[in-house]
């Protein structure tokens, strides 16, 4: 799916071969200011190396229009915007941007449920907790359907029981619906137990493995 060569991008990310497999549940993990999120925006093309390449279902991310990739290729921001109005429209903002068909109610009920929101569908977000926002980011981002979610630490604002059982039941829609999931996560108890990779990210190396 996604394969490094000799990735380097400032004095931040040397990735000399890196390869993440399609439909697994890949988590990146190391200390702060390893490069994790600048490792998910290199694959979103937010940003690109300053040598290497990147390849996306073997074609070099530079060939491929970053709207065209950014439709299969979704990512969820560490700290995501939530816009003035109702859960609905923030969940249906995503469908919007990408000019993808809109749902009805009950497909936005069953992404509630999915992210464990028991709200209604008119309620206004700027009232909701920050872990409440965190999760109509996550279920609006589901919502697209991409063949890829990058999700960069998507459990950061709840509890530990909640954490589990949102992440339990992302990875359970992403092999349901044979999707790829790649998370940048600070724990690495949520790693070990749910990836099927781990990216093991430190200062100017990189080790992959199953176990840390
Ligand atoms: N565009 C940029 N230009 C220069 N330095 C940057 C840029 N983006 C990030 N950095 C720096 O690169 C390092 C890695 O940042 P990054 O956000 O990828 O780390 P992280 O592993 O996700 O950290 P955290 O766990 O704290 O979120 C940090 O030292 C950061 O300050």
């Amino acid at each position: 799916m996604f394969l490094l060569r000799e990735v380097k991008y400032k004095d931040i990310l040397y990735i000399k071969n890196l390869t993440i497999k399609n439909q697994l549940i890949t988590s990146i993990v190391g200390q702060s200011g390893t490069g994790k999120t600048t490792l998910l925006r290199l694959l979103n093309k937010l940003i690109s190396p300053d040598t290497g390449d990147i390849f996306y279902n073997n074609q070099p991310l530079r060939d491929i229009n970053s709207i065209d990739l950014r439709r299969e290729v979704v990512m969820l921001p560490q700290n995501p915007s939530i816009f003035r109005g109702s859960i609905k429209e923030n969940l249906l903002i995503g469908l919007k941007f990408s000019e993808k068909p809109l749902v009805n109610d009950d497909k936005l009920k069953e992404i509630l449920e999915l992210v464990n929101l028991q709200k209604d569908l008119n309620q206004d977000c700027e009232k909701l907790s920050g872990g409440e926002k965190q999760r109509v980011a996550l279920g609006r981002v589901i919502l697209m359907e991409p063949a890829v979610l990058l999700l960069d630490e998507p459990s950061s604002s709840l509890d530990e029981d909640t954490e589990y059982l949102i992440i339990d039941r992302l990875v359970n829609y992403t092999k349901k619906n044979n999707k790829t999931l790649i998370m940048v996560t600070h724990s690495k108890k949520v790693a070990n137990q749910f990836s099927d990779e781990i990216i093991q990210l430190r200062k100017n190396t990189i080790i992959t493995g199953e176990e840390i």
